[in-house]
């Protein structure tokens, strides 16, 4: 029997237990939300669909899982510029989210933004092997990038690392196209606001996320051994250390059982080293 426990049942929460439940990934989900209405209106709505899975809530069979999501925490408003300015508002729910997963032996997967400093922090908070803290957003990111090549009529692989965030490195090098610096900039510069076009016309992101959040606890669950870009807790890879940062990582059920260093280019090693240092702020943090 498989378990999937998710802590924050609101809008990228709630979808991922319905996906999750719908492609039939686990046989239970356990369901937590500090706010007691909406996690009853996750569950009903759940159980309304008659789908063969079995839902709980109680808080403390979530350390039994087999896969944690923490998805619980504020969210970006249009008010909110950047996922960074999130980091104060979200440390104290990471900091409740490490409570709650003393004596998790599975693996996490880390939503909440900021998420590639609170992926470190629950790291660092809970003291496991760092192998088994993910953090999500860089398929999402490579999703979005796949988008914008397309439109400027490129069909190579498209892979996002860096930070889920302003720093993000689309790995243009990697596409087998040369856009020139200019065109790189423009479609980064999209990138950069393509979640805020969604949040403010439907207040959250929620498909795209759910989707490959999905997708990653399949690669989890089965054993995939897949490569995808993910945040990882850094080790000296990519010349970086005391933060979590999206690289290209071979998920299996162990969690990240390998990161891939590849080559970059000038403009994209730039970019990476400024989202290592960007990041590495935000998570000192979590070293007081
Ligand atoms: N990594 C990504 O790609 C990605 C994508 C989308 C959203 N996010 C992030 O995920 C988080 C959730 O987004 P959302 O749109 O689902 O927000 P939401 O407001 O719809 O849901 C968040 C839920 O967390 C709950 N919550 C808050 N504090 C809690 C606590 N201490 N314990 C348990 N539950 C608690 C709230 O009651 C709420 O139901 C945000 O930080 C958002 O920025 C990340
Ligand atoms: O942009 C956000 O605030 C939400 C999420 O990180 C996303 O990329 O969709």
């Amino acid at each position: 029997m498989t378990s999937l426990a998710i802590l924050g049942v609101g809008k990228v929460g709630g979808e991922t237990a319905f996906l999750s439940a719908a492609l039939g990934l686990v046989d239970e989900i356990v369901l937590y939300d500090s706010y007691e209405p909406i996690l009853r209106a996750q569950v009903l709505d759940l159980q309304h669909t008659g789908i063969d899975v079995t839902i709980s809530t109680d808080a403390a069979a979530m350390r039994d899982a087999d896969i944690f999501v923490f998805a619980a925490g504020t969210p970006r408003t249009p008010e909110i510029k950047t996922r960074a300015d999130l980091l104060e508002a979200n440390i104290p729910v990471a900091r409740r989210c490490s409570e709650h997963l003393q004596g998790f032996s599975g693996v996490v997967i880390t939503v909440t933004n900021p998420m590639d400093a609170n992926n470190y922090g629950l790291w660092k908070m809970m003291g496991i092997d760092r192998q088994r803290c993910i953090g999500f957003g860089g398929q999402l990111d490579s999703a979005r990038f796949a988008r914008y090549l397309g439109e400027a009529g490129v069909s190579g692989p498209a892979w996002v690392l860096g930070e889920h965030g302003e720093h993000q490195v689309p790995l243009f090098s990697k596409t087998g196209a040369d856009l020139g610096t200019e065109k790189r900039e423009a479609i980064l510069s999209r990138m950069q606001g393509a979640s805020m076009e969604v949040i403010r016309g439907k207040g959250g992101t929620v498909f795209g996320p759910a989707y490959h959040i999905a997708m990653l606890i399949r690669a989890v669950l089965d054993d995939r051994r897949e490569m995808l870009a993910c945040s990882c807790v850094l080790d000296g890879e990519y010349g970086l250390s005391g933060c979590s940062l999206g690289v290209p990582a071979r998920i299996g059920r162990e969690g990240v059982l390998g990161i891939e260093e590849w080559d970059l280019d000038a403009w994209e090693e730039k970019k990476m080293a400024e989202a290592g240092a960007f990041v590495q702020g935000l998570c000192r943090r979590f070293d007081v």
